[in-house]
């Protein structure tokens, strides 16, 4: 029988790293081998499916930018798009794979499977995690039992939602979770799915990469007792489209900062209330704070870093934050 055909996209990342000695798991340099190294270095992948790697970056996912995820979105886009492409797989740094799972997931209008991997050591170390997670992504990305669920994530043989998950803890190799659970798990070549995303995705989302060529500057300012409004008012001096507070508890704003953001609400600019509790925050509209009152908008269920994907993709559509507040509850 043929195989699928399975595109791996590198960006660089831990899973490309490598370090000066197999004692060195969490000391190393991201972003150093390239991707037909990688592929090479797991003869089993030819069994499963026709793989080719193409080199899009090679950097740190710390070092992202909205210019690379519209790049990297354009060339996704493109590849689901070819008849001798069955599935896409993305190597990716983990400390941001997160951002651009959820930026693939909203904009890219495919049911081929499309998935993000990382991994907590570089291949270089003991027990390095890359190969099996590697091994397991393209087995995911070449299987239609994942056709349209969304850009998946797979790392430490779990299937999470490029929606929901997160990189929870470091260090570990089970650093990455959703708040609401996993899809499945991926074993031995084969999935076991458990549950569907419910959050409109891919096929089914308003929002196109090929219209979409930049991307709007939308800031993070972090919530804590003691805050001042500093941050906030440079990131408006900078031209940021919208603000994300990252919210203590339930998104709630000290009274230090209110004023302030009602203010730069007046000057247009979009206040977006998410919340930094570390397993999954909830902000819920006029809780904590008058949002109707305020013409503020909340962040649902994302934290702040998805905060910012999916208000810089909204605002490339709609300046309406009535629009925007549907977008949160939607996506
Ligand atoms: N584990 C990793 O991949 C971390 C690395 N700093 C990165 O995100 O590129």
């Amino acid at each position: 029988a043929e195989k699928p055909n399975v595109v791996i996209l590198a960006t660089g990342g831990t899973i490309a790293g490598a370090g000066a000695d197999a004692t060195n798991s969490a000391t190393y340099q991201a972003a150093k081998v390239p991707v037909d190294k990688l592929i090479a270095g797991i003869p089993q992948l030819k069994t499963i499916a026709e793989v080719r790697g193409e080199q899009v970056f090679q950097i740190a996912s710390e070092s992202f930018t909205n210019d690379n995820l519209v790049t990297l979105g354009k060339r996704v886009a493109a590849l689901v798009k070819q008849g001798d492409v069955d599935g896409v797989v993305i190597t990716h740094g983990t400390d941001t794979l997160e951002e651009t799972a959820y930026f693939l997931n909203l904009v890219v209008r495919t049911d081929k499977p499309i998935v993000l991997v990382g991994s907590m050591r570089p291949g270089t170390a003991m027990s390095a995690d890359g190969m099996l997670n590697l091994y397991n992504a393209v087995s995911v990305a070449a299987s239609k039992d994942a056709r349209g669920k969304g850009v998946l994530v797979t790392m430490n043989d779990e299937i999470n939602s490029g929606r929901d998950v997160s990189k929870m803890v470091n260090l570990r190799t089970e650093a990455f979770k959703s708040p609401w659970g996993a899809l499945g798990m991926v074993v031995e070549g084969k999935n076991y799915w458990f549950r569907l995303p419910a959050k409109r995705h891919t096929n089914n989302s308003e929002f196109d990469i090929e219209k979409i060529d930049t991307l709007p500057s939308v800031e993070i300012a972090y919530g804590s007792g003691n805050a001042s409004d500093t941050a906030y008012r440079a990131f408006a001096a900078k031209g940021a489209k919208a603000i994300i507070h990252a919210g203590t508890g339930n998104g709630s704003v000290s009274s230090a900062v209110v004023p302030s953001l009602q203010e730069l609400r007046g000057k247009g600019i979009q206040i977006i209330r998410s919340s930094h509790v570390n397993a999954g925050g909830f902000v819920l509209r006029n809780a904590e704070q008058p949002d109707d009152k305020y013409d503020w908008v909340v962040a649902h269920d994302l934290n702040p870093q998805k905060a910012r994907i999916l208000a810089a993709v909204a605002l490339s559509k709609t300046q309406d934050s009535k629009e925007l507040q549907r977008i949160f509850w939607e996506y």
